[in-house]
């Protein structure tokens, strides 16, 4: 019988274990024995390896995190690690590995491809979206989700404070989940790396004390990607506090956007994955990523899906800026950020 191993490396994220139920019920309709590893390379190297039958599948789907468990394990860069997973898939007499992560992880699959002569299948799973070659990524709908129901519940006390919030998403160093929520939450400004990686305090400050000027009643919500501000927003808003004059208030979201149940969208595009690499796997198929573009499955050859920038869609961007920040008050609709 066939068999073939599944691990969720790098940061989990929302629909890794949606995954995990479609690779492993597709695997068994055509005969092909599934084990996992726990905690990403790692599990690999150190032997964690689990059992995964259909009967155990039940009701995995629902739950956020990865019931594999992850790790971020950086010493996998050695190669003398890359050849101990390779003696330890062989031992299994494993034949393919399906690496369910971001574009590190895919960067460790093709590492450990260059030293086992399995095949090797990525599945595009991180909040961030970062990743080229792939619309979407697994845990990204449903982080989106949880930011915008978070700062939907900031703007309400906001609102009744006419307070100024600052709020850092997620996203590492990429601008996905901050533009996504900054429309989904109607923002009145967004700070993304992609569109100016050094902010100037000035204009910022400016911004919020025309807006204040405008609608003292208001709130004023800006959304800024972590790493984006030395100190993020904490750090913001001090020296903001300080050039205006205005309180600004700093609320960071943190792993609150990791964790929770996986939305319908990352379920089913965790699904259409999952069943999609396994037939890449019986294809025959290796070092590709297995991703979603214009609603169809496409496979990349994993190596472009790390050595080049996924930009922001464009018109999203231009989106939100245009409705950002106008000013209501003027008949020309003066945009004050
Ligand atoms: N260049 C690399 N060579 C080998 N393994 C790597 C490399 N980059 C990342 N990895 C492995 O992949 C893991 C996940 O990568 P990381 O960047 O933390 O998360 P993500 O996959 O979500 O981007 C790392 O902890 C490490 O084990
Ligand atoms: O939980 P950690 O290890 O501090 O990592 C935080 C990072 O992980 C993420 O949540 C997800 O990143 P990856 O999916 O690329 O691992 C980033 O948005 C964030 O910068």
């Amino acid at each position: 019988m066939k068999k073939i191993a599944v691990i969720t490396s790098g940061g989990d994220a929302p629909g890794m274990n949606a995954c995990i139920r479609a690779i492993v019920i597709t695997a068994w309709q055509h005969d092909v024995e599934v084990i996992g590893f726990r905690h990403g390379f790692r599990g690999i190297v150190d032997d964690l390896n689990q059992p995964l039958h259909p009967d155990d599948m039940r009701l995995v789907s629902q739950r956020g995190g990865t019931f594999l468990k992850s790790s971020r394990y950086p010493e996998f860069r050695e190669v003398a690690r890359a050849k101990a997973a390779a003696k330890i898939l062989d031992k299994h007499n494993i034949s393919a590995l399906l690496v369910i992560g971001g574009d590190g992880s895919f960067q460790g699959a093709d590492h450990l491809a260059k030293y086992w002569q399995g095949q090797v299948i990525g599945i595009p799973g991180t909040i961030d979206n970062d990743l080229a070659g792939t619309d979407t990524t697994i845990g990204f709908s449903t982080a989106v989700d949880t930011a915008m129901e978070a700062i939907d519940r900031v703007r309400e006390t906001a609102e009744a404070m006419a307070r100024v919030f600052l709020i850092e998403v997620m996203g590492r160093h990429a601008g996905f989940i901050g533009l996504h929520a900054a429309i989904a939450s109607s923002a009145e400004a967004m700070l993304l790396p992609e569109l100016e990686p050094q902010p100037k305090l000035a204009e910022i400050a400016d911004a919020i004390l025309q807006a204040r000027a405008s609608f003292p009643d208001s709130s004023y919500v800006v959304v800024v990607s972590e790493n984006l501000w030395p100190g993020g927003v904490a750090g913001l808003s001090t020296s903001l506090s300080k050039a205006t004059g205005v309180t600004c208030h700093p609320c960071p979201l943190g792993h609150i956007q990791r964790g929770g149940r996986p939305n319908a969208q990352d379920r089913i595009l965790a699904m259409q994955l999952g069943h999609a690499a396994v037939h890449a796997v019986l294809d025959g198929k290796s070092r590709i990523m297995i991703g979603l573009e214009q609603e169809h499955v496409v496979e990349v050859p994993l190596h472009l899906t790390f050595e080049r920038d996924k930009p922001l869609d464009p018109r999203l961007v231009q989106l939100q800026l245009g409705l950002q920040g106008v000013n209501f008050a003027s008949k020309k609709g003066t945009k004050t950020a």
